[in-house]
């Protein structure tokens, strides 16, 4: 018997179903992701102990919709429907599902009539996130409806004796008061043993890159001195040891002192081979007279692969590289529109601005995970504690933080302010408290100061502090009127050119995190 349970997450076409994954994940049960056209055949040879039905923008009625695969509620495998998931199981198990008119979409209250499985031991009343246009009308015969809210009279349901189980809202997002247990208590009365840990996944990724690298494979690693590159370098070394090499790329849009702590942290802890590169030249010339976000990205993009092509002839006498290994994460691949029906958002440089012509086999063991798994994977391995927690800094670096062209001159104006901010939070002692912050020169506005009583017309310099758990979604953080006042003075005193310093009060959504 395998020493841990498998549970499948049926996709049909959810914003969510990576986080319905590692939800299940954080309940110490191993997920994984199918389509929803996959056969049941092909489900049941995973040999899943339980399954669970993602949300998903279609309604069950309308034509062309996704079916619930043909047979799956005649398996006996316990099932949980979400939203769509939820719909679905409705209406082929004889019940009704219909447009009432009434639509939900975000908190909303929680009656629990019915404590059933699902709301053992759980509040009568509790707030859940909900986003949907269709309802639950009647539940299928033999089912026990658990719960409802104000407008929807079926917004949970289960049958404990068929292992059958649903909810309207979406208990995988935080924002649903008690979602977790929710799901917990389905994966409990499912038998699922909690046996699975994060070491799995380093284990189960090392074996992975080794089985794609082969016995010969030679690789090289875009790395960044950033949490993600770290731990995908980590992991491809302990596949494949030093047919691994580093190459650090010296864009010129770095902050201060980047480049030297590179060097410093990763290669100190690892041994790894490492190449820096200095590429400054090639990308300013690149970038030059540049104002369109989309653009700034796919060049970056671009040059950042044409470094590596140049690397790779570079150490090519001790044999081909054929693979390029990159640090890339879940939400990069969502927001360069590479989901399930998701939209393009903003191309990231190393998933949506990507050449066409890439001559490299990408290796991204981490490309299903969030970044707090990734930061615990990179506990796992071993890695210094301040790596692991290092705040995020995008590849495109400073290049898409200056609105407007990106020129020498103005990239010493940005890394100057930028280290003051980062310094004063550091002194502060909100470095953990924040997610990231990113300092922002808006480089075509300027406005009239008054400085040692002479006229000034400078840049403003916008300040983006946000909390986040995973980039998905961000709130701006409340930072203290005092460090705010203590940067913006420091920052009109000490940076030439900037004479305003403003603060970015948007969540995300509607805004994104990085300005462009
Ligand atoms: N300066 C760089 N040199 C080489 N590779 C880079 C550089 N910047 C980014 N990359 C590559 O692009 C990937 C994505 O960058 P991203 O910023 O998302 O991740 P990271 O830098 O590793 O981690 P973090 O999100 O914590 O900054 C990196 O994992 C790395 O492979
Ligand atoms: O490596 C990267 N390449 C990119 O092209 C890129 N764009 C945004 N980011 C980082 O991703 C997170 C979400 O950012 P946004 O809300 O701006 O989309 C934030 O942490 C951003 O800093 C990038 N990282
Ligand atoms: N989030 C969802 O799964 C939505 C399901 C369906 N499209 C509805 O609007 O009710
Ligand atoms: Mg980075």
């Amino acid at each position: 018997m395998s020493e841990f349970d498998t549970v499948l997450v049926v996709d049909f076409g959810a914003q969510y179903a990576q986080l319905i994954a590692r939800r299940v994940r954080e309940c110490h049960v191993y997920s994984e992701i199918v389509p929803s056209t996959m056969p049941v055949e092909e489900m049941m040879a995973k040999n899943p102990k339980a399954i669970i039905l993602s949300g998903g923008p279609s309604s069950v009625y309308a034509e062309g919709a996704p079916a619930a695969p043909e047979g799956l509620f005649e398996t006996g495998v316990p099932t949980f429907g979400i939203c769509y998931g939820f719909q679905v199981m409705a209406q082929t198990l004889g019940g009704q599902v219909a447009k009432t008119g009434v639509a939900e979409y975000g908190g909303t209250r929680l009656d629990v009539a019915s404590e059933g499985v699902l709301f053992s031991g759980l509040p009568a009343t509790q707030s859940v996130w909900m986003s949907h246009g269709d309802s639950v009308a009647a539940a299928p015969e033999g089912f026990l409806v658990t719960a409802t809210t104000a407008e929807t009279p079926v917004a949970a349901f289960e049958h404990p004796g068929r292992g059958l189980y649903g909810v309207q809202f979406h208990p995988e997002v935080l924002h649903s008061d008690h979602g977790q247990a929710v799901l917990k208590h389905f994966l409990e009365a499912a038998g699922c043993r909690p046996s699975w840990t994060m070491l799995n996944i380093v284990e189960d990724a090392v074996e992975a890159i080794r089985a794609q690298i082969g016995p010969e494979g030679r690789a090289i690693c875009g790395l960044s001195g950033g949490v993600d590159s770290a731990v995908a370098a980590a992991m491809v070394q302990r596949a494949i040891g030093d047919r691994l090499t580093c190459v650090f790329v010296d864009h010129g849009l770095l902050r201060k002192g980047e480049a030297e702590q590179v060097e410093r942290d990763f290669v100190d802890v690892t041994g790894v081979k490492l190449r820096v590169v200095d590429a400054q030249e090639r990308f300013l010339k690149a970038l030059d007279g540049v104002t369109d976000p989309e653009e700034k990205r796919k060049i970056i993009g671009r040059e950042f692969i044409r470094v590596f092509e140049d690397e790779q002839r570079a150490i090519l006498a001790d044999g081909p590289v054929e693979f390029l290994v990159q640090g890339t994460l879940y939400p990069d691949v969502v927001e360069s529109g590479g989901g399930t029906g998701t939209a393009n958002i903003k191309s990231h440089h190393n998933v949506g601005g990507l050449p066409d012509d890439l001559q490299f086999t990408l290796v991204e063991p981490l490309r299903a995970l969030f970044k707090d798994e990734v930061r615990r994977a990179g506990e796992e391995l071993g890695l210094p504690s301040a790596m692991v927690w290092r705040q995020p800094f995008p590849g495109p670096g400073l290049g898409i933080r200056i609105v407007g062209a990106v020129t020498r001159e103005r990239l010493e104006i940005l890394r100057e302010a930028d280290v003051i901010a980062r310094e004063e939070l550091s002194r502060a002692g909100l470095d953990r408290d924040i997610w990231q912050c990113p300092v922002v020169l808006l480089a075509d506005v300027r406005s009239v100061g008054v400085q040692g009583d002479g006229r000034t017309y400078g840049h403003p310099i916008v300040l983006r502090p946000v909390s986040s758990e995973d980039a998905m979604t961000a709130d701006w953080s409340r930072l203290p009127y005092e460090v705010l006042a203590r940067i913006s003075t420091r920052i009109t005193n000490e940076v030439r050119e900037v004479n305003r310093v403003v603060l970015d009060v948007t969540s995300k959504p509607p805004g994104t995190i990085e300005w462009e």
